[in-house]
């Protein structure tokens, strides 16, 4: 997207912060030393603009969008979208390739007050990521109003001193620009609060794929200078097992309620070519088992004469062979985990 399309950029000096970053490239490249903050580059000289490449996170409360953004950054399915909170629990790599840049976007879980192993163990899992990447998302509905659940995320971020951290006000498509305002407003009072400034504010709709690509443009300056990280068309380096996991487990969380949602974990035991099959028509067997906590869960999953276990068999399906472009066998089953998510060992096995 042309800078000048931009609808909506809280900082109102952003065309300042574009100049100074021509100027410290400038800098740093030391092919354009002689440029002056404010002289647009020509474009020749754009064409010599350094490749960067590195490490992006999005963080913010469950639901807050994270997932869906990535998706719409990266262009295809990734990471697994729900209307139901904490979704994502793999870390889950989409992979951005540009001219001019490769950004490597790491979802991570939200962060929360833990009240189970499971809880602290997502934590350091989004505490690690947020010290190792080279820019943090912060994604703020603009739906709602900025709650407790936001500060607590913030105040950590406070503490990350080094990582720029860019402020993205992710639905945008369902407020006015009054209620956006606001919330741009009170996203700029509280970096100051807690003593940091945002390397930018920016409001997308990845639904209404609103200024996902101007997202992508401030990214990629705060990415160091360097080489392509990963071959051009990986979308991810996550197994091809845990993405496939990720889909049924999605499949699954449609229409459970309560702590259920917390209770399901799916493990692919196997994925293997169907042997004897004629070139043209290939079949992959995928052999998956969805975890509950409790006996009494497994009625809710398998449903009035299995019909619900059924449901997320073809549709999970229908998204795995999407993603691995290939016809698939998928057989599922229910199996109880008593109290997984409390106990160390089932943990390790079901991959946490
Ligand atoms: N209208 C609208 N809905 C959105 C947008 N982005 C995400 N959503 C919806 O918000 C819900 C949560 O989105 P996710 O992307 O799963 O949120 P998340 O932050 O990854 O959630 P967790 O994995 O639970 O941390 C889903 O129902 C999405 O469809 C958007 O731009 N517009």
């Amino acid at each position: 997207m042309a800078r000048d399309d931009r609808p909506y950029v809280a900082r109102d000096d952003w065309s300042h912060q574009a100049r100074d970053d021509w100027s410290e490239r400038a800098g740093a490249s030391g092919r354009m030393g002689s440029m002056t903050a404010g002289t647009p580059p020509s474009p020749t000289e754009q064409r010599e603009t350094p490749h960067r490449s590195g490490f992006a996170c999005f963080v913010g409360r469950p639901n807050a969008g994270k997932s869906t953004l990535t998706n719409a950054l990266v262009g295809t399915k990734v990471a697994i979208t729900s209307n139901r909170p904490q979704t994502t629990r793999h870390t889950v790599r989409g992979i951005v390739h540009r001219p001019d840049a490769q950004l490597v976007l790491v979802d991570t879980p939200g962060l929360h007050k833990p009240r189970t192993l499971l809880g602290e163990r997502l934590n350091d899992v989004v505490r690690t990521t947020w010290a190792e990447v080279d820019v943090i998302g912060f994604c703020l509905p603009a739906d709602q109003k900025l709650g407790p659940g936001d500060r607590y995320i913030a105040t950590e971020l406070a503490g990350i001193k080094k990582t720029p951290k860019i402020a993205i006000v992710t639905k945008t498509d369902l407020v006015e620009s009054k209620q956006l305002a606001e919330q741009l407003i009170a996203i700029d009072r509280l970096g100051t609060e807690l003593g940091f400034e945002w390397a930018e504010i920016v409001p997308v709709s990845a639904v209404g794929d609103k200024q996902v690509g101007l997202l992508a443009d401030l990214l990629v300056p705060l990415l160091p200078e360097g080489p392509t990280l990963y071959p051009e068309g990986d979308l991810t380096d996550e197994p091809e097992q845990v993405m496939v996991a990720e889909l049924i487990r999605e499949a699954a969380l449609e229409g459970v309620r309560d702590e259920l949602p917390h209770s399901i974990a799916v493990v692919v035991e196997e994925m293997l070519p169907r042997e004897d099959r004629p070139a043209d028509r290939p079949l992959l067997d995928i052999h998956a088992n969805l975890y509950i906590e409790r006996p009494s869960q497994k009625g809710i999953i398998i449903g009035p004469k299995g019909r619900r276990l059924k449901e997320v068999g073809t549709k999970s399906r229908k998204h795995i062979e999407a993603l691995l472009g290939t016809p698939v066998f998928l057989d599922l089953h229910v199996k109880v985990a008593k109290d997984w998510q409390r106990d160390p060992k089932q943990l390790r096995k079901l991959g946490f």
